[in-house]
């Protein structure tokens, strides 16, 4: 298990990591979802022991990551956005290389050698310069030395970042596999990358804690929330004021137009259309399709991460709303 209390890093008088709370239970594939920037990279390296933190605490198992950095370091394997790989070793070499620097007993070594090589399918590049494999196969390498001790719990920051769609399917393969025995927690800008293994996600945005749920928790209750398409006889121009106007509505985005109409998707706190009907009647601009629609976890994460404070934060206070009717706890 990982506990992050009330972490903060900061950069001159920038937070990069802002009172940033959660736990990691085991046996769970984390995903740690942000836009670039948001600070996962960050908090990743101060989980690790990369970085020191400038406040707060990380408990690795229950070891304090500063106090006890040995214990709690023993209990991660840790894939940075980099892996230093070094490319005149072969990839036996380097992955022996690493067996030492992670104190494994030499007795050890080669059986877990092999089993690593087998895990991530690099037997047949065992003997391969580092430096002569595609970026595929050295991220494999990188996994590998991350695997090597097989630790409790093993971190993967934007494991997929650069890889072909194939290699992205073999990386999800492997990290479902790597599941049966560890807990995974893995960073990505990417939410299908997140939705697609992950049993857990936490959204961060500017270094802060935003949600933290499975991913179809968050879909449901997101979509509790409201959200209607509708298309109106109007040009986008007075459409929209009109519909900012009713009460309600939380956000609006332009789907499409035609030569006379406006094609909308509305996200809305509780129902709205009897309210939406006669605005649009009153300012004779006839709707001609009303519909309610599911959000998806692709807009949620979009509207709670979005760069503008007040869509994050609109979108975040409809979040809390649905959360307290539906009487979900964090
Ligand atoms: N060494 C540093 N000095 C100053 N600012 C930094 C430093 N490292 C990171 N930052 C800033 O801290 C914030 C968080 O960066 P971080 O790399 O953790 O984000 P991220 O979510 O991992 O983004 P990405 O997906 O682009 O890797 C950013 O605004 C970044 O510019």
């Amino acid at each position: 298990m990982i506990e992050v209390r009330d972490l903060v890093k900061r950069y001159g008088d920038r937070n990069a990591v802002d009172h940033l709370s959660f736990t990691v239970e085991d046996g769970q594939i984390f995903g740690f979802l942000g836009p670039n920037g948001a600070g996962k990279t960050t908090t990743m390296n101060i989980m690790t022991g990369y970085l020191a933190a400038t406040g707060g605490q990380v408990l690795v198992e229950g070891h304090d990551i500063l106090e006890e950095p040995e214990a709690a370091k023993a209990c991660i394997g840790y894939l940075p956005e980099l892996p230093p790989l070094y490319p005149d070793m072969t990839v036996e070499e380097y992955l022996a290389f690493c067996a030492e620097l992670k104190r494994i007993p030499r007795q050890e070594q080669e059986e877990q050698l092999d089993q690593v090589l087998a895990l991530t399918h690099l037997e047949e590049m065992s003997a391969r310069l580092i430096r002569n494999l595609s970026k595929g196969y050295r991220q494999r390498v990188g996994l590998a030395q991350a695997i090597l001790g097989f630790p409790k719990i093993i971190i993967l920051d934007e494991p997929t970042v650069g890889l072909d769609p194939k290699q992205v399917v073999e990386i999800r393969e492997l990290i479902r596999h790597l599941s049966r025995g560890h807990t995974v927690i893995i960073s990505s800008h990417i939410l299908s990358e997140i939705r697609a293994v992950c049993d857990r996600v936490l959204i961060i945005r500017k270094g802060r804690f935003v949600v933290c749920d499975t991913p179809d928790e968050l879909e449901e209750r997101l979509s509790a929330g409201g959200s209607l398409e509708l298309t109106a006889k109007a040009a986008p121009e007075q459409a929209e004021p009109l519909l900012r106007s009713v009460q309600g509505v939380v956000s609006c985005t332009l789907l499409g137009q035609t030569a006379d109409s406006a094609r909308f998707s509305v996200r809305t706190e509780g129902d709205v259309r009897e309210a939406l009907f006669f605005a649009f009647a009153e300012a004779r601009c006839p709707l001609v399709e009303l519909r309610p629609r599911m959000a998806s976890l692709e807009e949620v994460f979009l509207d709670l991460t979005d760069d503008d404070d007040e869509v994050a934060a609109q979108a975040a206070a409809l979040f809390q709303r649905t959360e307290e009717k539906a009487g979900v706890r964090k």
